[in-house]
């Protein structure tokens, strides 16, 4: 019963898909970058530097970071149609009394799904996250979920919290047309061009290449997208982030791709391990590639995972263990961890998590498990300030 519904769903799902989305390239400009002689790399003022949606920064400026969250986006993408029963909670306005059924089926509510109609309720999450000690937050939404630097602007002038952007393209089933039949050339030049000039027709350049995004098995798409990546890294020197597909194979196989197109390992980061490597063995044998490992679906429990019902979603107790084995095996300096918000029912003011609940909840937690203080301060400050360094 369970294999048809879902396969029903994702049908509908892709359906769905294919009329909401259209990429929305960048401006298809002629760079201003120069490329040394006999080297790919580009000049670029950005070495040495952060680059956020209000300008370059140093370093040192960015304090603690979440390496993974959205502001505004759309999940329409990812919509999961409710079972038939409960199509009237699902429908219904987002109220108190329906909060018990979006906490275990976020993806089964359309209205839960536009993140991007919460702005005033972000802007007041993002001044507690810096009252919470907070300074930075990396915006991973990508071309196909509704990316919005504009008020990415906004929102850093307003709160002061150093926001970067994501450059490149989330997952197949939203790319368009027009991308499917690019060249990873093209792919390349539309990358380099939202980290250098600007995105979405803006002036707002992008600090990071991601979240990009990848299905199991990886698409043609995705692959030609992956190599692009690799390609814009290897001239931009910048930082990377990967979603990778829903199997424990996913994350070294994109790591293979990247690697072989030119692509730095070590300036890549490899989001969602929560949901995707279980196993102790394979998850060391998976460092060892050297990209960074990001835990970041903090206060995210979830008892059925609707993409992938066999995933048993870990607790934030399960996660803060998986941190303190990592550091206990050595990988302190490889760790990074965020709430990936990306559903209204996880605001604050929906009575979900927020933004600061690894501040103010989750260190605490690690400290009495293992992870010291300066252990702490390197995965929520050290890390990401080396990642996010342009080379
Ligand atoms: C926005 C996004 O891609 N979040 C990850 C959701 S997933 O269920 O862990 O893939």
């Amino acid at each position: 019963m369970i294999g048809h519904h879902m396969q029903a769903n994702q049908a509908q799902r892709h359906r769905r898909v294919q009329c909401a989305f259209q990429t929305t390239p960048a401006r298809q400009g002629h760079f201003l970058s120069v490329i040394f002689p006999g080297s790919q790399k580009t000049m670029s003022s950005l070495s040495g530097k952060v680059q956020t949606v209000l300008g370059a920064v140093d370093p040192g400026q960015l304090g603690r970071t979440m390496t993974h969250e959205h502001l505004t986006m759309s999940f329409e993408c990812c919509y999961f149609p409710p079972a038939p029963g409960d199509k009237a909670v699902a429908e219904a306005p987002i109220e108190m009394r329906n909060l018990f059924w979006l906490k275990q089926n976020p993806y089964g509510s359309h209205e839960n799904l536009l993140l991007c109609q919460e702005t005033d309720a972000v802007k007041e999450e993002l001044l507690f996250y810096r009252r919470s000690g907070g300074g930075t937050i990396v915006e991973n939404t990508t071309a196909g979920i509704s990316r919005d630097v504009t008020t990415l602007k906004r929102l850093a002038k307003e709160t002061g919290v150093h926001i970067v952007a994501g450059a490149g393209f989330y997952v197949d089933v939203t790319h368009s047309d027009e991308t499917r039949k690019m060249t990873v050339e093209k792919l390349t030049d539309i990358i380099v061009s939202e980290v250098l000039h600007g995105t979405d027709g803006t002036s707002v350049k992008c600090g990071v290449i991601g979240e990009i995004g990848t299905s199991w098995p990886i698409t043609d798409s995705e692959k030609k997208v992956l190599k692009a990546t690799a390609h814009a890294q290897a001239q931009l020197g910048c930082p990377v982030i990967i979603h990778p597909g829903r199997n424990p194979v996913a994350p070294a196989a994109v790591v293979q791709i990247l690697q072989e197109a030119g692509g730095d390992i070590s300036k890549t980061v490899m989001s969602h391990l929560d949901r995707t490597i279980f196993d102790e063995g394979e998850l060391l044998e998976f460092a060892k590639m050297g990209s960074y490992l990001e835990y970041d679906l903090f206060g995210m429990e979830l008892l059925n995972y609707p993409y992938k019902l066999e995933v048993d979603m870990p607790s934030d107790s399960q996660r803060v263990k998986t941190l303190a084995f990592l550091v206990a095996e050595g990988y302190e300096d490889r760790i990074v961890i965020a709430h990936d918000i990306h559903t209204k029912n996880r605001l604050t003011k929906y009575g979900g998590h927020g933004y600061s609940h690894i501040l103010n909840n989750i260190v605490p937690k690690m400290l009495t498990r293992g992870i010291n203080q300066n252990q702490v301060d390197k995965i929520l400050i050290e890390n990401p300030k080396h990642w996010l360094t342009f080379k």
